[in-house]
């Protein structure tokens, strides 16, 4: 595999450079050169991160690799955009056998890009040109990991990747400065089972790792003698599903 002219560089590429092999760093600089050509007619990133394309969105998404399983194959991605996290997943995995990347968005244009980059540098990827809520349901089953990137705040988020976390996939979600107040307002409708790990290229940002998440509130209930702490409380909006 040939990499083009013109190659795209900012210091978060020699960082990328320092822990993948030749192979995945090919890959990588191939979408690198193939979004900033789309990007001057379609927005597939903010204009001003595109300085820092290696940093901000390259390693950015990589990092994600290093908080899922071993022998992770099958992976969503939802909203993915330009491709953050999705793409570079999907390249990072390239070389494992069975490797399995979806990855959802509905706009069109995005889309075609997204095919575009796949077939390009050559990876282990499939795009739904669809909203996440028609294909959920069928794409669920087997997937090991959900991600997603600036699609929506945490509550909302659980709604959409509900199905995946439902079929026992680990969800994966970067957050900004404000993951502590999203998760605030998503346990007011879901009992969550979860990591919050800081991230590696942003100071402020946090990877939000659910393991496991049920709808109900997770409330602390104190009766006399006795304290108890469940989800959604004993007739709570959801007591049929709470955890023993
Ligand atoms: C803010 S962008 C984030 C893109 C990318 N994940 C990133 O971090 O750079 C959100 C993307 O999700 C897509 N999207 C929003 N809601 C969607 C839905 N219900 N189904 C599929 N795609 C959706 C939008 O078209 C958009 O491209």
């Amino acid at each position: 595999m040939k990499t083009g002219k013109g190659e795209s560089h900012d210091a978060g590429r020699d960082a990328v450079a320092a822990i993948v092999s030749r192979e995945t760093l090919d890959r990588l600089t191939l979408l690198a050169e193939l979004l900033v050509k789309w990007q001057k007619t379609i927005n597939l990133v903010a204009p001003a991160s595109l300085p820092d394309l290696w940093s901000r969105h390259i390693a950015d998404s990589l990092q994600l690799i290093h908080h899922v399983p071993e022998n992770t194959r099958k992976w969503v991605d939802l909203g993915s955009g330009g491709g953050f996290p999705g793409l570079v997943v999907g390249a990072a995995l390239a070389g494992r056998e069975g490797a399995d990347v979806h990855l959802v968005e509905s706009d069109t244009r995005k889309a075609a890009f997204l095919r575009e980059a796949a077939r390009v540098a050559d990876l282990p990827v499939t795009v739904h040109a669809q909203r996440i809520e028609q294909v959920a349901e069928r794409l669920a089953p087997g997937t090991q990991v959900v991600s997603a990137r600036a699609l929506a705040p945490l509550p909302k988020l659980l709604d959409l990747a509900a199905p995946f976390l439902a079929a026992g996939a680990l969800g994966l979600f970067p957050k900004g400065r404000d993951a502590e107040h999203e998760l605030t307002d998503a346990r007011k409708g879901w009992t969550l089972d979860l990591d919050l790990r800081p991230s590696a290229s942003d100071p402020q940002g946090r990877i939000l790792l659910v393991k496991d998440a049920r709808r109900g509130a997770e409330t602390t209930v104190t009766t006399p003698g006795v304290a108890a702490h469940a989800a959604g409380g004993p007739s709570g909006p959801d007591a049929s599903r709470t955890k023993p």
